[in-house]
Formats: structure tokens, sequence, C-alpha cells
């Protein structure tokens, strides 16, 4: 579990992380979303003792990280994939971190494996791309086993098949009951592998809540319904977490139901549908509506005009 509390840092008189308090739960994936330079690596560099607070507190399983004897054990992190010697193979880098803690050798063919680096793990880290480096950053965090995972854009540089990967890993980790941390600037990307978000923007606090009340809230989950028996429809769709507001005697927008079990449950009634339309591709709107006020670097309109 991740704790802080009012946390805080300052450079010189701007503030980069502004009183942030947030859990990071075990059994769950949370994803750590924010703009670029809103101040999710400083507060992940917060959470591993790299960075001091000004004021507030981070702990990691109860305890700031420097005050834990062996903190691989208690969290796996990967902030930096090119932090490693390029000299040194896949398997010298592991075994020189385990070392550090006394884990034994079978541990580190364990995670080699987990990363699928087995054909690799003696080339040399400086001909590694860029996945691959994620991959060993990634088999690094979790040598020492640990409660907690906290991961820094791991998604960057990774080819399709090594985001499903990460993606897969990730839930299997929650699923085990550890508390995994993964930030990103992609809303769409984290809302397929995070169930709770915590989203800054400038360093402060804009949003603390699950993917699903998320999609709720902004209706950004909802599905476009034509049919010529919309009333009936409608009455059918109804259901304690379903809300569906009809638009006009033809056309509906349901939120809280798939699209495939809409089509269903129309299927049963035999009610004829034109349409159904999932409005899920919004939810990156969504993230930018709730962050718009709070870039960091905005990019200047297309006309040219001044961002500010
Ligand atoms: N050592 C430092 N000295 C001064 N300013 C810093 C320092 N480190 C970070 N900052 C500033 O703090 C702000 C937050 O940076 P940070 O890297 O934490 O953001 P981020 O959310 O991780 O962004 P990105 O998605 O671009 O990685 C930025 O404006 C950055 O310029």
């Amino acid at each position: 579990m991740i704790e802080a509390r009012e946390l805080t840092k300052r450079y010189g008189d701007k503030t980069v992380v502004d009183r942030l308090s947030f859990t990071v739960k075990p059994g769950e994936v949370t994803g750590f979303l924010g703009p670029n330079g809103a101040g999710k690596s400083t507060t992940m560099r917060m959470v591993l003792g790299l960075d001091a607070p000004t004021a507030g507190r981070v702990t990691v399983n109860g305890r700031a990280y420097a005050g834990h004897g062996a903190p691989l054990h208690e969290i796996g992190a990967l902030l930096e994939a090119k932090s490693v010697h390029p000299g040194r193979s896949a398997v010298g880098h592991l075994t020189a971190l385990a070392q550090t803690h006394g884990i034994d050798r079978k541990r580190v063919d364990e995670v080699i494996d987990l990363a699928g680096l087995g054909s690799v793990a003696h080339k040399r880290v400086g001909a590694f791309s860029l996945g691959m480096g994620q991959r060993l950053g990634i088999a690094a965090a979790l040598l020492g086993d640990p409660e907690v995972v906290m991961l820094d854009e791991p998604v960057n540089g990774l080819d399709p098949e090594g985001v499903l990967w990460i993606r897969n890993l990730l839930k299997s980790l929650a699923a085990e009951g550890r508390a995994v941390l993964l930030s990103s600037h992609l809303m769409s990307e984290t809302a397929q592998i995070a169930e709770h978000l915590i989203v800054i923007g400038r360093g402060r606090l804009l949003a603390d809540t699950t993917v699903d009340a998320f999609v709720r809230a902004t209706g950004t989950g909802s599905v476009k319904v034509g049919s010529d028996e919309a009333a009936r429809l409608q009455a059918l769709l109804a259901g304690p977490d379903v809300t569906v507001t009809a638009s006009d005697e033809t056309e509906l927008l349901v939120s809280g139901l798939h699209a495939r079990e809409i089509g269903r449950i129309a299927l049963r009634h035999g009610v004829a549908l034109h349409e159904l339309t999932p409005l899920g591709a919004s939810l990156e709107e969504a993230f930018m509506d709730l962050t718009t006020d709070e870039l960091e670097y905005r990019s200047a309109p297309a006309d040219g005009r001044s961002a500010r």
C-alpha cells in the first residue's frame, strides 16, 4: 500500500506537487494520470525517497521508503528504464541487484522468464531496444517479489504485443493481492488496465475514483440506440445501474449497459434496432476536459494563435 498525505514538492517558487493525498490499495491496479509536467514522476520519486518532500509525507507499507531494511521486497519500481549499465547483460544486471538483497539466482531466472527475456538474457543491455529495456526494468522491479509495484509510463515504446503483455501482467499482479500503480498520460490505455484512477494536474488532485465511476460520470460509456420502438425498449432496459434517456421518439442514450447486452435484450423481446453505437471513444476527451485548465505544456492552436 502507498499512502500520500498532503505531499508537497516545491522547486524554488514553483509548486510541482501540491498537497497531494491518495492511497494505492492492494489487490487492484491504480492508474496515475495527468498531462505532461503534472507532477507524476516527481510524486513517484518521492515515494522512493529519491526526492525529499517539501511538506507532507508518503509511506510504502506503513513506512517511509528509507525506513525499510530490504526495500526491494516492499516495492518494485520502474522509473527510468535506461538507468542500467550498458555493458552488463540482463542476467548480470539482475544478479547484481539480487545480491544486494540476498535474493537467490533462481529468482533471477524466474523474472527473466516472466519478462520474456530468455533469448537475450546474456546480451549486452546497451544493445537492447526500448521495449527490451522496459521488460528488463519490469524484471528488476519484480525481483524482490514486492507487495507494491510502481511503474512510470511502462507502455511507452512497446509494440502491441508488449502492451498486451504489460496489461495482463499488471492485472495478474493485482489479482495476486499486490498494490499496482502505473502512471500514464493516456486515459484510454489506462482505462483498459486500471480499476482505480488518480488524476492530477499541476500537482493537484483532480479525481480519485474508480474507472467505472469515471466512465459513468462522464457519460463516455454510453451507447446510442436507434429503434422505432424506443419507448418500449427504454422500459425493457431499465435497471438499478442503468440510465436511459430518450433523445427523441426513436433514439435512446444508454449508460450502464454494454452494446452487446442491449442487443441481446432487444433480440429477446423482438425489438428491431437500426442503430447500436458505443460512444466510448470520447474517454480521452473526458480526461482532457478534466485536465484542460491544468496543462503545464499546452500546444498552440492550429491557427497559430498563442495558447494563453
Ligand atoms: N529537479 C527539478 N527542478 C526544477 N523543476 C523540476 C525538477 N523536476 C521536475 N521539475 C518540474 O516539475 C514539473 C513536474 O514534472 P514531472 O516530471 O514530475 O511531471 P510528469 O507528470 O511526470 O510529466 P511527464 O508526463 O512529462 O513525465 C515540471 O514542470 C518539471 O519541469
